[in-house]
């Protein structure tokens, strides 16, 4: 049976090209075939899983520009029963889509979010008095471009091909390194990977794969704490464990109080990261195991 797999549409979107990757290494590495699932946002997408109505999603996480994806952490924070199975980091090159005859002409430019921010010093330069208009992908605007000779997206080549639409500018991102870290997320097999402080970590290695490089997990400290944080990252330093990246979100409960999202360069499995893991038990309120996996380079695949 072919596997399904969401992915942000509409086609020819960075997540689209991600998830194609994934789908060429999973076939060359494992014979299984797969079929890609569009779906209208990041949260949409990773709640297919969730849901049961596809096995997979590919979603982005991180650039190294604009850091986290926050639509990617919040939905892996709200839902309960995922795992990251893989990390894939893929280099990013925005273009100018318009049919518009010269950039005089354009008044509009659409795109993601990220893609926006990671443009703005050329758009400040070159398109300094449009209107910036975000959009839930970078290929949502495409199929007006023809109608509207004032507006722009900011994409990639392949769209342009893609959607036989001319690029007007190429290589528009304001630095030339950038790159893009996606998740492949499944459902957590063992169905639940909130660590309550009742909840035996030994059930939880079930979730990793034996020879994964990095472990990601979420966790929320009791509010108005002092040192609440610092005591849970002490507990890696204590062990020489090396966190990959830390990040905060809003709990959204009330203002000031924060999750906090950890990589890890370390398998679940690992003694040393059992020990921390049972220790970073003591100190959180809320621990969310997102599993180990391996990261992968676009580049080889
Ligand atoms: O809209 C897209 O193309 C996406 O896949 C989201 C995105 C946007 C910008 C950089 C990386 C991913």
């Amino acid at each position: 049976m072919n596997l399904s797999i969401a992915h942000l549409g509409p086609s020819g979107n960075h997540s689209e090209q991600a998830a194609l990757f994934y789908v060429n290494w999973l076939t060359k590495t494992t014979r299984e075939q797969a079929i890609l699932c569009p779906y209208p946002s990041i949260a949409q997408s990773i709640r297919a899983v969730a849901e049961g109505k596809v096995q997979l999603a590919v979603v982005p996480a991180e650039n190294s520009i604009e850091g986290s994806v926050t639509m990617t952490m919040d939905a892996m924070w709200q839902l309960d029963n995922l795992q990251i199975r893989l990390a894939l980091v893929m280099p990013i090159v925005h273009v100018l889509i318009s049919c518009a005859t010269d950039l005089g002409n354009i008044k509009i430019v659409y795109s993601h979010p990220q893609a926006l921010a990671q443009c703005q010093g050329w758009l400040e330069r070159f398109l300094p008095n449009v209107q910036l208009m975000a959009t839930n992908s970078t290929t949502e605007a495409l199929e007006r471009l023809e109608t509207d000779l004032s507006a722009a997206a900011i994409s990639s080549e392949r769209a342009a091909q893609l959607y036989n639409l001319p690029t007007l500018a190429s290589g528009i991102n304001d630095r030339p390194e950038n790159f893009t870290r996606f998740w492949v997320v499944s459902q957590n097999k063992i169905s639940q990977n909130k660590v309550s402080q009742n909840k035996n970590l030994e059930e939880q290695s079930l979730i990793s794969q034996s020879d994964a490089s990095h472990t990601s997990l979420a966790f929320s400290v009791a509010a108005n704490v002092p040192g609440a944080l610092a005591k849970t990252l002490q507990v890696f330093a204590h062990l020489g464990i090396n966190l990959s990246r830390i990040e905060s979100r809003p709990t959204k409960r009330s203002l000031g109080e924060y999750l906090f999202f950890i990589d890890i360069e370390a398998n679940f499995k690992e003694p040393l990261l059992q020990s921390a893991l049972t220790e970073l038990l003591t100190y959180t309120e809320v621990l969310k195991i997102f599993g180990s996996y391996n990261v992968l380079s676009t580049d080889v695949i």
